[in-house]
């Protein structure tokens, strides 16, 4: 059976929701989306198959998303790069570069360079408030994803697709497959297309909520921020 996927409207409200009524501040939620994508990352890339991640970061949540996973996997050893082209002035965004600065992760201006001697890449660029066609500078960015050998774990969507409707037809990422994929909470639509390895983080919906958005918490379990479900949202 098919988990139940989040629109990217819901996906949204329920942001909101767990922001007011739930009591959440964004820099709790980003911190465990985060966390999240760092245990994936550790368990489809253990450090012995390499330790140089390289982030590609957008300019929204799903770039802070991948700037807390960055730092949580400095402190498990890998040696994190970071490439962040557009940051937005917001107080939050700062901070996680600094904490990262402090941790003398190293910030790149050239993509594809810095892709040649990466292990493993994440892709934060855009998650679910992405729409329409890519603008600058990021086509680039999503082409040499989609042509590269080294392994892409994508946070909640791969950078490009439609949250509804998947990969895009033709052009910027019709060719864009990550080899891995966080939905964050609940997977979106997308889902339909992923063939890849499919994990389900940020463990932190109260039932009754996951309810009213009429989705299921997957069975985490023990200390574990993520659950792998199988490709199209499959339950394993
Ligand atoms: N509840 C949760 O699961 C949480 C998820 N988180 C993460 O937050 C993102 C959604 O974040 P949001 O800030 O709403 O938007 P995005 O990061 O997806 O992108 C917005 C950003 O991108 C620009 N943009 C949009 N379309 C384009 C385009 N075609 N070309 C260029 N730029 C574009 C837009 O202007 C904005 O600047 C979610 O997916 C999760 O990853 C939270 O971290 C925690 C709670
Ligand atoms: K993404």
């Amino acid at each position: 059976m098919a988990l139940k996927t989040l629109s990217a409207k819901a996906a949204a409200a329920l942001d909101k929701e767990l922001m007011s009524s739930g009591a959440f501040s964004i820099d709790q939620l980003m911190e465990l989306a985060g966390l999240s994508v760092s245990q994936v990352v550790y368990r489809v890339h253990p450090l012995h198959k390499g330790k140089r991640v390289l982030v590609a970061v957008g300019p929204g949540n799903n770039g802070g998303d991948g700037l807390v996973a960055a730092r949580h996997l400095r402190h498990y050893g890998y040696h994190p790069t970071v490439y962040y082209p557009k940051r937005p002035k917001n107080d939050l965004y700062q901070r996680l570069t600094k904490q990262l600065e402090d941790l003398e992760v190293p910030f790149v201006d050239d993509f594809p360079t810095a892709l040649k001697s990466a292990d493993h890449v994440i892709d934060a660029i855009f998650g679910f408030s992405f729409s329409g066609e890519v603008r600058e500078p990021f086509p680039a960015v999503i082409q040499a994803m989609a042509e590269t050998k080294v392994p892409v774990t994508a946070i909640d969507a791969p950078s490009s697709w439609d949250i509804e409707a998947g990969p895009p037809a033709s052009g910027v990422g019709s060719n864009f497959h990550p080899a891995v994929l966080v939905s964050l909470t609940a997977p979106k639509p997308l889902v339909r297309h992923f063939r890849g390895h499919h994990f389900i983080g940020g463990r932190f919906v109260a039932p009754a909520i996951a309810k009213k958005y009429d989705f299921d918490v997957p069975p985490y379990e023990g200390l574990d921020q993520v659950v792998e479900v199988g490709p199209e949202g499959l339950r394993l």
